[in-house]
């Protein structure tokens, strides 16, 4: 095999691929400035996903489709890049799981603007201080956070997108794991590994601080603490990782929202995200649930939570598989709303991409 000869042909596709991507980003410079003539977002999900889909479709491989979706989100952001620059709000510090959220759905062409917490997110949303903000609302070990529901219900912002971000754990210290006396982290992952630290950590002192961020910048000035942190933390801390992967769980995700001022129009495979309240009767969920069943609608989560307002009322949260647009989904959700003291949809948006 001549490498040579080999290399000349990488080479020779290479510039070809450049002069592609040019191409294709002048024709999203042009969409821009259509956008921008005619009040339009840029960032658009459901188109992205018909996109994808159809890629990830004809892609005869080798090239592997993970490889080749990664590569498009940063194709794509390079192009909204070029559009406008848009910003999207995250729980910071620098850093948090939030943030790294924010890269891989959006990939590096967008600016990430840390807000001190999931409130001040959707705050600077509603304003036009950001475009899209990102946040947390579930995870596979820990449940829903709480926060991000309740920021939901009493913000006028719409869900316009979801994304998954698998949650890895990783132990940073300066020293060994027998010399660690006590370990800094947010509240979320120490429950994500509540078997591990028993295991081997059981008699340090867990201290819950503000973010994974602020763990390692506590952890980092005592010589016998550690924290407990992302894999982003690596680029922030010069603190050694001692421990990979350190979740009980190995397929530990947590799943965010990216919320914005826009409606989607259909992608063909979507969610949609709604709350409501019920008046306190015997059966109410029961009936209130009853026309998704009659108009045969899926429903993927629902949790509940007190209101604020009532002793022992619950506000019920609900993702139902289809967009609002549709006569069906449409029609169970006029049905529903007869029955509620409260009744809110978030928004419609494209399936995660399986
Ligand atoms: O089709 C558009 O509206 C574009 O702006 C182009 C493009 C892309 O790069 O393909 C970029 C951003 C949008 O979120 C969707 C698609």
């Amino acid at each position: 095999m001549d490498i040579e000869k080999l290399r000349t042909g990488i080479d020779a596709i290479d510039a070809e691929i450049v002069r592609l991507l040019n191409e294709r980003c002048e024709l999203g410079r042009q969409i821009g400035v259509w956008k921008h003539e005619n009040n339009q977002p840029i960032y658009v999900p459901e188109r992205e996903r018909i996109l994808l889909e159809r890629l990830a479709n004809l892609n005869p491989g080798p090239l592997d489709r993970e490889s080749l979706l990664a590569i498009y989100r940063e194709i794509m952001s390079a192009t909204i890049k070029l559009e406008r620059p848009v910003t999207v709000a995250y729980m910071g510090p620098e850093g948090t799981f939030s943030h790294l959220a924010v890269l891989e759905k959006f990939g590096r062409g967008v600016v990430a603007q840390p807000e001190a917490a999931i409130g001040d997110v959707f705050r600077a949303v509603e304003s036009g201080r950001a475009d899209y903000g990102m946040v947390p609302v579930e995870n596979t070990t820990e449940g829903v956070v709480n926060p991000t529901l309740d920021s939901l219900t009493a913000s006028n912002v719409k869900a316009v997108a979801e994304f998954n971000l698998p949650v890895h754990l990783f132990l940073y210290s300066a020293s060994p794991v027998s010399e660690i006396r006590c370990i800094y982290s947010h509240p979320q992952p120490f429950g994500q590994c509540r078997e591990y630290l028993q295991a081997n950590l059981r008699n340090a002192t867990l201290i819950e601080v503000t973010s994974t961020t602020r763990a390692i910048e506590l952890a980092e000035r005592e010589s016998d603490a550690a924290a407990i942190a992302g894999a982003l933390a690596r680029e922030y801390s010069e603190l050694p990782c001692i421990a990979e992967n350190i979740e009980d769980n190995s397929r530990n995700i947590t799943r965010f929202l990216v919320i914005g001022r826009q409606e989607n129009k259909p992608s063909g495979d979507d969610k949609t995200s709604l709350c409501f309240a019920l008046h306190d009767r015997a059966g109410a969920l029961y009936d209130a649930l009853r026309p998704f069943r009659n108009h045969n609608i899926s429903m993927t989560m629902i949790e509940s939570r007190p209101l604020k307002s009532g002793n022992w009322e619950y506000c019920f949260f609900v993702d139902i598989l289809g967009h609002r647009d549709e006569p069906e989904i449409a029609a169970a959700c006029a049905e529903l709303k007869q029955d509620c003291a409260m009744f809110k949809v978030f928004g419609s948006y494209p399936r995660i991409l399986q």
